[in-house]
């Protein structure tokens, strides 16, 4: 059964048109790249399933129920800025994501900030913006969620510590779940794709299983998107 279920879902922003006839069924079980070029619409399809944004048409369904207050209990959404409050503490934040969120587990998110070596005393202000990274990252897996939607969740974040994150994303989803990830570093998060988005101009140009992709082009997802929005 398809977690994310898009139907010829649009959205204008004014005169502008940011996604046009979106159609995507994503089912549990699968780390999903979301990607395109800058202005393809990558950012406005995440906000619309995090009911950040409403569709000007098409419909959207999350795990049977249209996005709103019922669908933030089981998405969890890291968005693509600093979303943190500069004044508090890494160990306040894990308080208030505990109180916050029922599905939020304390034991994997301690874990994941110590093997990072983040000092969670610390405030949010006095860490360096990657680790400021790091922390929205690790609250956001620490959630046992049933869908993730990660916007370029590794952007900032030096390459060593990379391979840490995207293990600890493969690790920290369970089979219940489906993982959207928008990303410019498709080199970096290929090896942990099951499926790929192509977004071009707002529409979906293509929806392939990766190693399927793979096999058919004789690229990797990266060259083959190289190949595909050659400017
Ligand atoms: N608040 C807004 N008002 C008007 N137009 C907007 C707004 N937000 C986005 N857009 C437009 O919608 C289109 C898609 O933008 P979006 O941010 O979704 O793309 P993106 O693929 O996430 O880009 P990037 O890779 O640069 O982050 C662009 O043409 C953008 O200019």
């Amino acid at each position: 059964m398809a977690l994310i279920e898009c139907k010829d879902v649009s959205k204008n922003y004014g005169s502008t048109v940011s996604l046009k006839q979106v159609n995507l069924s994503l089912e549990a079980g699968r780390i999903v790249g979301l990607l395109g070029p800058n202005g393809s619409g990558k950012t406005t399809l995440i906000k619309l399933l995090e009911h950040l944004l409403v569709p000007t048409s098409g419909l959207i369904i999350l795990n049977e129920l249209a996005p709103g207050a019922k669908t933030k209990s089981f998405v969890s959404y890291l968005p693509d800025r600093d979303f943190l409050p500069d004044w508090m503490k890494v160990n306040d934040l894990i308080k208030m994501y505990k109180d916050f969120y029922e599905d939020f587990d304390e034991k994997i998110a301690r874990e994941m900030l110590e093997n990072l070596h983040i000092d969670c005393t610390k405030t949010i202000k006095k860490l360096s913006k990657g680790n400021r990274e790091k922390v929205q990252l690790i609250l956001t897996m620490s959630r046992q969620a049933r869908i993730y939607l990660l916007d370029e969740p590794i952007a900032g974040v030096d390459p060593a510590a990379r391979d840490y994150i995207l293990h600890t994303i493969v690790s920290h989803y369970n089979e219940n779940a489906v993982v959207l990830i928008s990303t410019h570093l498709i080199n970096d998060v290929e090896s942990i794709l099951d499926e790929v988005v192509f977004l071009k101009e707002g529409e979906v140009v293509l929806h392939e299983n990766a190693d399927e992709l793979r096999e058919k082009t004789g690229m990797s997802v990266d060259e083959y998107f190289r190949e595909v929005f050659k400017c």
